[in-house]
């Protein structure tokens, strides 16, 4: 629709007016920085930062209906800078101008509920909100979409000159960063840095054709990141992992879009999150926050962080039910197929424990859980989402896994409805579906296939026949026409068909 189809009031509260009271503060010592520099830690006492907004209570003025009924007419619009994650621009980053946007089509991405059959195999409701329908294929795209915009104002109005942008990556940060910086190419030149032979692929690729200059480095993710945070400290980049806190507040798009999506209800709603780096389940947790303290929602759902045995240091670190006795400790991270959150020191455990303190002060104690879950679990529950119309990533896997472990734990229950993030696109991943069909996981990764699970090409190659049709040289008159009579007998024996 056009702007002007609505109301007066409704056209004036549809263009968001650039707020000014963004800082970054810091979750050591709360000191508060001005935004007119990218920081990605506190220069006084090097904890991470998250960007608060001073004037946050100025959209208190309007109700959460009025909000609510912003965001759902904003859908409505035909203005790109409107049309992203900006469409919830006041709870992003109300500073961006319209200008400064830059939209590749992330976000909206879609909610599709699991089928009857699925359900009821699982014994739960369930959706799957699938992240790896943004433009790179994952949910980085929200949190890159926000701190280029950033990046995009620095340059357009503070004088920023031209940038080079850095991240160390498990695939998915590096596939974004490389496609946002490209979009804003000369004035933004990506780096890339990846655990070799650590990416799939087709991860590999994705920077590469995006034009990114790529670094294989030696060891695992959780080396990159330091040979990043070294760059970020000594050298003049920009660095795109969510330590910088601008990825956090685009990646809060994703809580806004579920309440969207389920129209404001979150009653009974538990949200499904493997844990990796720990930034998306960090925002995660402030969207539904900020939404919650503008009444445009007026429940908390209940958060489930999921993380695999190989690499579950959140989940060690939640497992002391005493707050006050637990203890953060990294770990050595052993191979896992939810690659994407093989991750052994993630960045922002800080903001992840104060987040969830917070949450649960909010929501009540019981409304934060982290469930650990094996490399089996994960891949079975992959292929059989996937079996059901689903198109999960090996961390989608987790979070069907984690669902079905908390329901075991008793933590999710009947009453509940699940939303499930399927952080990336299956396709990305497809190498290890090709294990579990091929039954060649390496060792270390112990997952042996379920049989009825697998699935094989069968040839359809009919004997007897003198020549058989290749690329450039086919088949003609009786020849042809005895290879597909020949050919359809073969499949219709083998399907068992009955003759009409
Ligand atoms: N899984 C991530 C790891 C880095 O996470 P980030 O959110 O801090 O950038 C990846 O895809 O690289």
């Amino acid at each position: 629709m056009k702007l002007e189809d609505f109301s007066a009031q409704d056209q004036s509260d549809l263009l968001p007016e650039p707020q000014k009271g963004l800082v970054y503060r810091c979750l050591g010592c709360q000191k508060e920085h001005p935004i007119d520099q990218l920081l990605y830690t506190c220069p006084e006492c090097g904890q991470v930062l998250l960007i608060e907004n001073n004037e946050f209570s100025e959209l208190k003025k309007k109700s959460g209906k009025r909000w609510q009924r912003i965001f759902d007419l904003r859908k409505t619009l035909n203005i790109p800078a409107l049309k992203g994650i900006f469409r919830f621009h006041e709870l992003v980053a109300p500073v961006i101008p319209a200008d400064c946007v830059i939209y590749l089509g992330e976000g909206s991405t879609p909610m599709v509920e699991a089928s009857g059959l699925l359900q009821s195999q699982v014994g739960a409701r369930f959706y799957y909100k699938n992240d790896g329908q943004n433009p790179s294929a994952s949910f980085k795209d929200r949190g890159m979409a926000a701190a280029m915009a950033y990046i995009n104002y620095l340059i357009k109005y503070k004088g920023a000159g031209k940038i080079l942008s850095v991240c160390a990556s498990t695939g998915d940060t590096s596939a974004a960063a490389a496609l946002y910086a490209s979009y804003l190419s000369p004035n933004v030149a990506s780096s890339v840095l990846l655990p070799k032979g650590k990416v799939t692929p087709q991860q590999l690729a994705q920077p590469l054709g995006s034009g990114a200059q790529v670094f294989e480095v030696p060891g695992v993710f959780d080396d990159c990141m330091k040979v990043v945070e070294h760059l970020a400290e000594n050298f003049q980049v920009a660095l795109l992992n969510s330590k910088n806190p601008w990825r956090i507040l685009g990646q809060e798009s994703y809580a806004f879009e579920v309440a969207q999506e389920l129209d404001y209800d979150l009653k009974g709603t538990v949200i499904v999150v493997p844990i990796g780096n720990a930034g998306n389940i960090s925002a995660i947790m402030r969207g539904f926050m900020k939404m919650y303290e503008l009444e445009i929602i007026d429940s908390l759902p209940m958060i489930l962080g999921v993380q695999s045995h190989h690499a579950d240091p959140v989940f060690q670190y939640y497992s002391e039910p005493d707050p006050e006795k637990r203890e953060w400790q990294p770990m050595t991270v052993k191979p896992s197929v939810a690659q994407a959150a093989m991750i052994g020191n993630p960045v922002s455990m800080p903001r992840v424990v104060e987040l969830a303190r917070r949450y649960e002060k909010t929501a009540g104690a019981g409304n934060f859980h982290v469930v650990q879950v094996n490399e089996q679990a994960i891949m079975d529950s992959m292929i059989q989402a996937n079996r059901h119309g689903h198109i999960a990533c090996t961390q989608g896997g987790e979070s069907l896994a984690g669902l079905k472990a908390a329901m075991a734990k008793g933590i999710v229950g009947k009453e509940h409805t699940a939303v499930l993030d399927a952080t990336a696109h299956h396709l990305k991943f497809i190498g290890f579906q090709q294990m579990y069909f091929e039954d060649n996981f390496p060792a270390e990764m112990g997952v042996t296939p379920e049989k009825e699970l697998q699935n094989y090409p069968r040839e359809a190659v009919p004997s007897g026949l003198v020549r058989l049709p290749a690329p450039g040289n086919p088949l003609e008159g009786e020849e042809f026409k005895a290879f597909v009579s020949k050919t359809a007998e073969l499949i219709a024996k083998e399907l068992g068909l009955k003759v009409r």
